[in-house]
């Protein structure tokens, strides 16, 4: 065994390469790598994922052959078959988990998935045991991270079997972040640089960064110092967005409750069942005549007013008086309004006229709503895929249809997140370090204005545990979820991990290249019962890019699952009133005010856009009055601003003038 840094034995552990069905792929893989650095590689085996099995081939090598690093490959996963971990937990005398943070730290970097890792490292006698997972990559990745203290960590575990403390302390001194912390949490008769023991605050390395509840921990200094999440640009984000929001299911709805129904999309063509008008109507308050007749003196037989009475039939020589909107006599054929009229003759008591003068010779048809003229019985009133605004309303109830299927709008469900944040509603003044609730009455507000209803979910603290449950109550009630702060690169931003892990979210996109709004997250959750998935929305903190991500993302995804044909927010061309500075890095969706000016030269408007000035993410006032938001590209060195006067696209968020 001289010349290397210690004997091997690698075991595959799998009931089917141990029962031949399948070919051990890590194994070998692993022993090549091994041998490639210097490991002497005693053993190959395969066992099956059976607790007894591998403790028996664990317990000979460490106990009877004295292998220095036994190394599994296998059964760490969280298939029900994967028990590797707790064939190996029973077996260690002491546990090393600063060298499983080194494992998953490492693979985290290349896969979120790496979270699911339930490796378990340790010693047993004089045998160093690791535990890597099935797959090929995934081994020689774990082991890859941890080959360069492996050969250190044999040595001073053979070194001294009976004097656990001393080697303890030795691998405490040893290089790595993770070695500190086992020191510093466990040797508390060594002295060292940290203070928290004697002031009671949190700082140093007592701090863990907690990833999901009851499970990971990881302590603060390890945490990733790269996101794990790629950068996806805004065109890429918007279109997985919209991907994985499906149009609802449509249901009846009645024209009593507008709520439910302005806004929403007809799921269904609506034909008049009746015709309006449903007589011959006037248009005009006078006289009911026969063209015919011309100008001159007539008795006056009869009056109709609104709202109909006796049917009444004209004669030629006679008139009758009419409201707007009252039946016509049958035999007349137009009418004349009181203005072309003069009384002849009044009744003996004055209250009735008798005879009155046509001044002016009617033409046929004059001043009648034919039936049907307005609506003809059986016409298509609406289309299927029409928005429902309170016009269709008025041509439904028109012609007496008050129920009809229309497509259910999501219901969004708003939670803040973060220990700092209060209720805006606080009385103040309030405690250093807290802020007030300002998202989610913007987005409370944002979201009626856009004619869906919202559920308010509070504020969560940055508690894993409890993040996972107003999630889980949320998403009960809600279509879609909107969360805001949490998620970006802070110890305590916990959204992300709680969304794959505690609730088996899909996590779509993480991070956007665009200004405001980078942390962006975008995940969905399969429907329960049989239900649509639901989409979660984790917008960042800061209340402008909680607000500009809202309309970027979150109201599209809205419209089209409300079943609008035309989801996307309008682009708009409009002229700067001022020069921007570009980001250098992001593009960036500068808020502004869009004005409707008079166009010089020809006849027509033109749009002017107007900054709110310093865009800040944290500055709400560069959302005041803005109706748009400006598509500025990231900065080029030979681009580091667009000049006053330049058109660019605008989406619009407000009404325009
Ligand atoms: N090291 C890095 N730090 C940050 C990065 C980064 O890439 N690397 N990204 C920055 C960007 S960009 C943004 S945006 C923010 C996003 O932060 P989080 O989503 O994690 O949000 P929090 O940390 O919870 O809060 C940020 C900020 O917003 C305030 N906030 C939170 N909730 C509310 C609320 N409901 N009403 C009003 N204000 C709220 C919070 O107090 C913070 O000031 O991260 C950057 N950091
Ligand atoms: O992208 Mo953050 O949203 O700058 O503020
Ligand atoms: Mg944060």
């Amino acid at each position: 065994m001289s010349g290397t840094k210690g004997s091997v034995a690698i075991i595959s552990v799998s009931d089917r390469v141990s029962q031949g069905l399948a070919e051990d792929r890590s194994g070998p893989l692993l022993a090549d790598q091994l041998s490639g650095d210097g490991w002497n590689v005693q053993e190959l085996a395969t066992v099956p994922d059976d607790i007894l099995a591998i403790q028996d081939v664990v317990k000979r090598l460490a106990d009877v052959e004295g292998v220095n690093l036994i190394v599994t490959t296998g059964g760490t996963g969280f298939a029900p078959r994967d028990v590797t971990p707790e064939a190996i937990n029973p077996l260690l005398e002491k546990t090393a988990p600063g060298i499983v943070t080194a494992m998953i730290t490492t693979s985290l970097e290349t896969t979120p998935m790496a979270a699911l890792s339930r490796s378990v490292c340790g010693i047993r006698k004089r045998s160093v045991i690791i535990t890597l997972p099935g797959s090929p990559k995934g081994s020689k990745e774990n082991l890859e991270a941890v080959l360069p203290v492996l050969a250190h960590a044999v040595e001073l575990a053979k070194g001294d079997v009976e004097g656990a403390d001393e080697t303890h302390r030795k691998m405490g001194e040893a290089k790595g972040p993770s070695h500190k912390h086992r020191h510093h949490h466990h040797c508390h008769h060594h002295h060292h640089s940290h203070h928290r023991d004697h002031d009671g605050q949190k700082h140093g390395t007592a701090e863990v960064v907690q990833l999901v509840d009851g499970g990971i921990t990881v302590p603060v200094a390890m945490r990733p110092r790269k996101s794990l999440y790629p950068l996806v640009s805004y065109e890429a984000a918007l279109s997985t967005v919209m991907a994985h929001a499906d149009t609802l299911l449509p249901a009846h709805m009645s024209i009593d409750n507008p709520r439910e129904l302005v806004g929403s999309v007809l799921a269904e063509d609506v034909a008049a069942q009746e015709a309006v008008p449903g007589y011959r109507a006037s248009i005009v308050d006078g006289y009911a005549v026969v063209a015919s007749d011309g100008p001159g003196e007539y008795p006056v037989i009869a009056g109709s007013i609104a709202g109909g009475g006796a049917r009444i039939n004209l004669q030629k020589g006679q008139i009758a008086r009419v409201a707007t909107g009252a039946p016509v006599p049958a035999g007349a054929n137009a009418v004349v309004m009181v203005e072309n009229t003069s009384l002849i003759k009044a009744s003996d008591d004055g209250t009735v006229e008798e005879i009155v003068q046509l001044h002016e010779t009617a033409a046929e048809g004059q001043n009648i709503r034919e039936i049907g003229s307005d609506i003809a019985i059986g016409e298509d009133i609406l289309q299927k895929g029409s928005l429902i605004t309170p016009s269709e309303i008025g041509v439904l109830a028109s012609v007496g249809v008050t129920q009809v299927l229309a497509i259910r709008k999501p219901v969004v469900g708003l939670l803040s997140t973060g220990n700092e944040v209060v209720e805006a509603k606080t009385p103040g003044p309030i405690p250093y370090g807290v802020i007030r609730d300002s998202n989610r009455p913007t987005l409370a507000a944002a979201v009626k204005v856009a004619g869906f209803d919202s559920i308010d979910l509070g504020i969560a603290p940055d508690s894993a545990e409890e993040l996972a449950k107003i999630i889980r109550k949320g998403l009960d009630q809600a279509d879609v979820l909107v969360t805001t702060g949490g998620v970006s690169m802070g110890e305590l931003d916990l959204l992300k991990p709680v969304l794959e892990r505690a609730l088996g979210a899909t996590i779509h996109f993480g991070r956007v290249l665009l200004k405001p709004g980078k942390p962006t997250t975008f995940a969905t959750i399969p429907g329960t019962d049989g239900g649509r998935r639901k989409l979660i929305f984790a917008l960042p903190g800061n209340p402008v890019s909680a607000s500009v991500t809202f309309y970027l993302f979150v109201l599209p995804a809205l419209r089209k699952m409300a079943g609008y044909s035309d989801p996307i927010l309008p682009v708009v061309r409009a002229e700067l009133a001022d020069t921007i500075q570009l980001d250098p890095s992001r593009p960036e969706f500068h808020r502004a005010h869009i004005a409707i000016a008079p166009s010089s030269g020809h006849q027509g408007t033109r749009l002017v856009a107007y900054s709110t000035g310093s865009q800040r993410s944290s500055r709400m006032v560069s959302m005041r009055g803005a109706n748009a938001l400006l598509k500025m590209p990231a900065g080029t060195q030979g681009r580091m601003e667009v000049a006053q006067g330049e058109v660019v696209d605008a989406v619009l968020i407000g009404q325009l003038g």
